[in-house]
């Protein structure tokens, strides 16, 4: 029984069969050819309008032909996380690095931004194996308070949410979905729900009532630090919120803010500049040999979704090609049958699951699982042969930046030894991390140019 699933795949690609499209998408192509082989041999009369209309039917055939083999072979990609779980024991799980962005505390509201890090915090992984890093382009106060608070109330809603199976772990989606207290429900389930709400209701009222005041708090103690800044001009804040001590499996996961350096002379090159602090960042603490990247306006709506990456990432035969996986967004509160096609389902179908069939779709910029090695510009060949010459200490200070720290960092990400976690304590990881935050920190350096630049397959993976 042990033994029970070793040899079966831990992901396999089904093809999605469209014979009847087939024909109808080559018919197109036919009558398009007919219509271009029509203008040019029954027409003597060469014009400008006959010359812009053939140029257009010929670029539209050119597209048609380009878009007819991207659909060709459509496909979606399973995974089967409990072959994992028989598989790897949970101790040797890999640890997994969240990060997340948000840039305005008015645009993108705090209690959003605490959904997305509550739902990814109560994730169903080893809790010490999980870090989960909020970058705040805003410089907001009232995001870093929101997180403290956060973090008081995920002490309940975590465990609450592993004891009763929660799918939707993102509680204003949870309690705004009046089917999950039903009547079936057991006493003392209904009354810890009710406890629950309380609790999160709580919540929500607390961040409100600081964000509707003009001067939400006094800025001393944790919050001296954003005194006297400005959104674009202000110093590194870096906070531990949440640290596993003691590598608890039962704990909850690291919760770090860091809102990078900002001068106006520097461009912050938005999301990207963010993500290029995060990854620096978390490579800095954990090192984790896998990133997941979602924006602060989301939410994790399966609790699993670690193990279903991990099942194509730690494929035996495969998982060294994807440089990452990928999940379909969904929207939530969409209209009824979607008429103005806000869900992308014909994108989603048409488009995107034919590249599933080919190496796989373009990164969309968010849902995404990365091997932290492939952002570090390794490519799967060189995983074994070439990475050696990649580890000399000149060519790491050039291509990731002066940090002592951060260089031992990636030389352990990249010689794949990334497993072990780093060896940076709490204690000088803050002055480490203030420094790879900082704005020109990637002058002179590859960030931008060759790392961060994800290469190699790519593969889609369905919820
Ligand atoms: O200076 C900035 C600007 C944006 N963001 C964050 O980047 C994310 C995406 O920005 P948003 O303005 O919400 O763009 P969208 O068009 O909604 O985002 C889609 O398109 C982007 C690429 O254009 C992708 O990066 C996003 O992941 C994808 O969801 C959000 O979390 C923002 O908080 C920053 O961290 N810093
Ligand atoms: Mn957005």
């Amino acid at each position: 029984m042990a033994n029970q699933g070793h040899d079966l795949p831990l992901y396999e690609k089904i093809w999605v069969k469209r014979k009847f499209q087939r024909v109808i998408d080559t018919l197109i192509l036919v009558l398009l050819l007919l219509l271009l082989s029509y203008r040019l041999f029954s027409s003597n009369n060469f014009t400008f309008p006959w010359f812009l209309a053939f140029i257009c039917e010929s670029w539209f055939t050119f597209t048609w032909i380009v878009i007819l083999n991207t659909k060709w072979s459509p496909a979606v990609t399973i995974t089967h996380p409990n072959r994992l779980l028989l598989r790897v024991p949970e101790s040797e799980f890999p640890p997994v690095d969240l990060l997340v962005t948000t840039a305005d505390h008015v645009l993108e509201p705090p209690i959003i931004t605490v959904n997305t890090v509550l739902s990814l915090l109560a994730l169903d992984y080893p809790t010490n194996k999980l870090a989960c890093y909020v970058s705040d382009d805003g410089c907001s106060p009232l995001t870093f308070y929101a997180l403290m608070e956060a973090s008081k109330f995920a002490k309940f809603w975590v465990p609450f949410c592993k004891k009763n199976c929660v799918q939707v772990r993102a509680p204003f989606r949870y309690f705004s979905d009046i089917a999950t207290n039903k009547s079936e429900d057991s006493l003392e389930f209904k009354q810890e729900w009710l406890q629950m709400k309380d609790m999160y209701d709580n919540l929500c009222q607390k961040i409100e009532e600081v964000t509707g005041k003009t001067i939400p708090f006094q800025l001393d103690g944790e919050f001296a630090v954003f005194s006297n800044t400005d959104q674009r001009n202000h110093p590194t804040i870096i906070k531990v919120i949440l640290e596993n001590m003691g590598d608890l499996l039962d704990g909850l996961p690291h919760l770090i803010y860091i809102s990078r350096e900002k001068r106006p002379q520097y461009h912050h090159n938005y999301k990207a500049g963010a993500m290029n602090v995060l990854t620096r960042v978390s490579g800095l603490m954990t090192n984790a040999p896998f990133i997941l990247n979602v924006d602060c306006d989301m939410f994790v709506n399966n609790p699993k979704i670690v193990l279903h990456a991990l099942c194509i990432l730690m494929d035996s035969q495969r998982g060294k090609e994807v440089a990452f996986v990928q999940c379909f967004q969904q929207f939530y509160d969409g209209i009824k049958d979607d008429p103005f096609g806000n869900q992308w389902m014909i994108t989603f179908k048409n488009i995107i699951m034919g590249m599933a069939g080919l190496q796989g779709p373009f990164y969309g910029g968010t849902n995404a699982f990365h091997r932290r090695n492939a952002i570090y510009g390794l490519y799967p060949d060189e995983i074994e042969s070439e990475r050696k010459g990649k580890l000399e200490e000149k060519i790491l200070i050039e291509k990731f930046g002066s940090s002592k720290e951060f260089i031992k960092s990636s030389a352990q990400a990249l010689g794949g030894s990334a497993f072990s976690a780093n060896d940076i304590t709490t204690f000088n990881f803050i002055e480490a991390a203030t420094q790879v935050s900082n704005c020109e920190y990637e002058y002179d350096t590859c960030w931008g140019k060759q790392v961060r630049k994800t290469e190699t397959n790519i593969f889609f993976k369905q919820n």
